[in-house]
């Protein structure tokens, strides 16, 4: 039987990149809130600066995009590489998203201003469902009952949690601001809901090709413009003149306030590029569908540093998220074992690779 064998370092390659994207929006989407959460838990007030702080660590990613840089030149023989890639209408799509998700940004810190952490994030798991409805009108993503099922039961067990809210309330907290805590948040899973389809759908509505340096390019404009916007937020509120005297107040001292602040800042980039480079190597789905799995880990994570109660629903949540996980997991697998059969079956030519492949993950790509 002929090997497609041309194809097994782009296959490993794309599992490479898939895998580093899993790993930063793990880190990302369980210690963002984490140490959001820090702020407000320990004398921090203000929303507007720590939406700004989602994105505000965007000059970090110069850092690979240099490197990608160098790289590219040696490649092509020190020519005609240009520092950036990006073309016009890219640029203003990634400009519209970054927007977007600034406005997301606000939403969401209005949630972990008022929420606990665990109530938040499993809010938040609604956004699955949302995600589902927009890459099914936006990018036609196609669903197995696998996938279906597993949407279902996350944003089930999300909603379990919905109904029992009321022993939740931090102390000291309105009903009023409880409530408002809990719209806000869910607004920001329906904003991002729709934010990552549409991603998906400017990669493939990009009229050049597509290459991970590239994306790195779209989550330095997209964190530029959602920082800028959050930023005139920061002016509206004088947020910029309370810092200091947030900082010599802070509950853990002026030192760590700036800790927390960088810290916040750079989980927040590990979120945000993990989430557009796992659409970039697999699905806007499989983006959605990992950032709702990996709730249980928030929810254990913040039961543990910050005391919070683990009551049944939470538990019930966590099962059903559980669930939803395996039976994504296990239809991707059969998925995967059926495409994998059809390809031994049919030897590929060795000038014929797959579309998808031949144009994402070309040896110059990076
Ligand atoms: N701004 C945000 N940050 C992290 N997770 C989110 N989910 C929805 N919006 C979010």
């Amino acid at each position: 039987m002929a090997e497609p064998v041309e194809l097994e370092p782009q296959q490993t390659m794309k599992t490479t990149l898939l895998i580093i994207n899993c790993i930063l929006l793990a880190i990302g989407s369980c210690g963002g809130p984490l140490i959001m959460r820090l702020y407000f838990l320990h004398g921090g007030h203000r929303v507007w600066f720590s939406s700004f702080l989602e994105t505000a660590g965007f000059p970090v990613m110069l850092i690979p995009l240099i490197f990608f840089y160098f790289r590219r030149r040696k490649t092509n023989h020190h020519s005609s590489s240009t520092i950036v890639s990006m073309k016009p209408p890219l640029f203003f799509a990634a400009a519209i998203i970054g927007i977007l998700t600034g406005l997301d940004d606000f939403l969401y810190a209005c949630g972990v201003a008022r929420l606990p952490v665990s109530t938040s994030a499993l809010i938040i798991a609604t956004q699955l469902a949302f995600t589902a409805v927009f890459a099914f009108l936006l990018v036609r993503q196609k669903f197995t009952p696998y996938s279906v099922n597993a949407v279902v039961l996350l944003t089930v067990g999300a909603a379990v949690l919905a109904l029992h809210t009321r022993s939740d309330r931090p102390a000291g907290e309105s009903t009023g601001e409880y409530v408002k805590g809990f719209v806000m948040t869910l607004l920001a899973a329906a904003l991002y809901g729709f934010v990552l389809p549409l991603v998906e759908l400017t990669y493939k509505k990009a009229k050049q090709n597509l290459t991970y340096s590239l994306v790195l390019e779209i989550q330095f404009v997209m964190c530029f413009f959602a920082t800028i916007f959050c930023m005139l937020g920061m002016i509206i509120n004088n947020d910029f003149k309370v810092i200091p005297r947030e900082a010599r107040e802070f509950g853990l001292g002026r030192g760590n306030y700036y800790v927390v602040v960088v810290a916040s800042a750079i989980m927040w980039q590990a979120f945000f590029l993990g989430a557009i480079g796992v659409i970039f190597c697999s699905s806007s789905l499989l983006s959605g569908i990992l950032i709702a799995i990996l709730l249980p880990i928030t929810e254990i994570l913040a039961v543990i540093f910050y005391k919070e109660k683990f009551q049944v629903e939470k538990g019930v949540s966590l099962v059903l998220s559980l669930w939803g996980f395996v039976s994504y997991f296990y239809g991707e697998f059969k998925q995967a074992k059926k495409e994998k059969n059809k390809i031994m079956k049919n030897t590929v030519p060795e000038t014929e690779l797959p579309q998808t492949l031949a144009v994402s993950y070309g040896p110059s790509n990076t």
